[in-house]
C-alpha cells in the first residue's frame, strides 16, 4: 500500500550549516507522532519544508505517492498544514481570519464547524468582530489552530503549539487535537519538548539529531526502551517524575 507521506533523504543547509541531513522517514497510517530532539536539530525547518514553506537542498517528499513537483504548492498546503508556535494572525478581525483560509482555497465558509472548533477550544464568547492584533498570545494560538482545522488537512505539523497556553487551554487543545486525529483519521506530527505530553498523546516517536532521524519507535517502546545511546541521555536529562519539563 502507499505511504500517506515519504520523506526521502532531505538535506538542508543555511549558508555553510547543514541543518537536515538526509532525513528519511515514513508514515504510513494515520498516527499522532511527536517529533522530539534537542534544541536547533532541525526540527522546525523539517516540518517547514514538509509544508513546502521552505525548500529542501536535496531529497524529495511524496504524499499519497505523488511528489511534491507534481503538486501545486496552494494544493500541498491544503492537506499538510504548518501551525507555528508565533501565531501568526492576518490583520481585521477573529471572522476575517477564519474566514480567510475559505477565500484563499476557494471553498465555502462553514460557520458551524468553526463555531464547533471555537467551542472546543473554549473560544466560545469570543466576539469575531474583535481585532486580532487586540487577542492575547494564548487566543492567538488557538484561532490560528481553529483556522487550519477549518482546512480539514489530512496532516497537521505542529510546532510546539501548546508551550505558550496555560493548563486549561493547552489541554482543550490537546483534546481536540486527540479527538481530531482519531475521528477524522488524520496525522499529527507534533514538535514538543514537553516530554510528558509527548507520552501521554503520542504512538509514535521521531527522534531527531544532527538532522537525521535516529530513532522511529512506538512511543511506549521509545520511553521505556530507546534503542540509541542519543536518545537515552536526550530522556536522561529529564527525570520521569520531571518530563513536563524541557530537556535543554
Ligand atoms: N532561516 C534561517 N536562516 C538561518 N539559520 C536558520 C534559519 N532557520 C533556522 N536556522 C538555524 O537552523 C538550526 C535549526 O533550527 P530549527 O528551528 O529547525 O531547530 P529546532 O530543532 O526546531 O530547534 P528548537 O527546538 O529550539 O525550536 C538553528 O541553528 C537555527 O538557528
Amino acid at each position: 500500500m502507499t505511504n500517506i507521506l515519504e520523506i526521502n533523504q532531505l538535506s538542508k543547509s543555511y549558508g555553510d550549516k547543514p541543518i537536515l541531513n538526509a532525513f528519511t522517514a515514513q508514515i504510513a497510517k494515520p498516527e499522532m507522532i511527536s517529533l522530539l530532539g534537542k534544541s536547533g536539530q532541525g526540527k522546525s525547518t523539517l516540518l517547514r519544508i514538509l509544508c513546502r514553506l521552505e525548500a529542501q537542498d536535496q531529497g524529495g517528499i511524496q504524499f499519497h505517492g505523488r511528489s511534491y513537483e507534481e503538486v501545486d504548492p496552494k494544493e500541498w498546503r491544503k492537506k499538510i498544514c504548518y501551525v507555528s508556535q508565533q501565531s501568526y494572525m492576518l490583520p481585521g478581525s477573529v471572522e476575517d481570519n477564519l474566514r480567510t483560509v475559505s477565500q484563499l482555497h476557494k471553498t465555502p465558509f462553514d460557520m458551524s464547524f468553526a463555531k464547533e472548533l471555537m467551542t472546543s477550544l473554549d473560544l466560545d464568547h469570543m466576539d469575531w468582530n474583535k481585532k486580532s492584533a487586540d487577542l492575547s498570545g494564548g487566543e492567538k494560538q488557538r484561532v490560528a489552530l481553529v483556522r487550519s482545522l477549518l482546512l480539514r488537512p489530512e496532516i497537521l505539523l505542529l510546532d510546539e503549539v501548546t508551550a505558550s497556553l496555560d493548563m486549561q487551554s493547552k489541554q482543550a487543545v490537546e483534546k481536540l487535537l486527540q479527538d481530531w486525529q482519531e475521528q477524522e483519521g488524520a496525522t499529527c506530527v507534533w514538535i514538543t519538548h514537553d516530554l510528558e505530553q509527548a507520552q501521554r498523546l503520542s504512538h509514535r516517536i521521531w527522534f531527531i539529531e544532527g538532522g537525521s532521524l535516529l530513532e522511529d519507535n512506538d512511543s511506549h517502546d521509545f520511553f521505556e526502551n530507546p534503542r540509541t545511546e542519543s536518545a537515552r541521555n536526550y530522556l536522561q536529562l529529564v527525570p520521569k517524575e520531571g518530563r513536563s519539563s524541557c530537556p535543554m
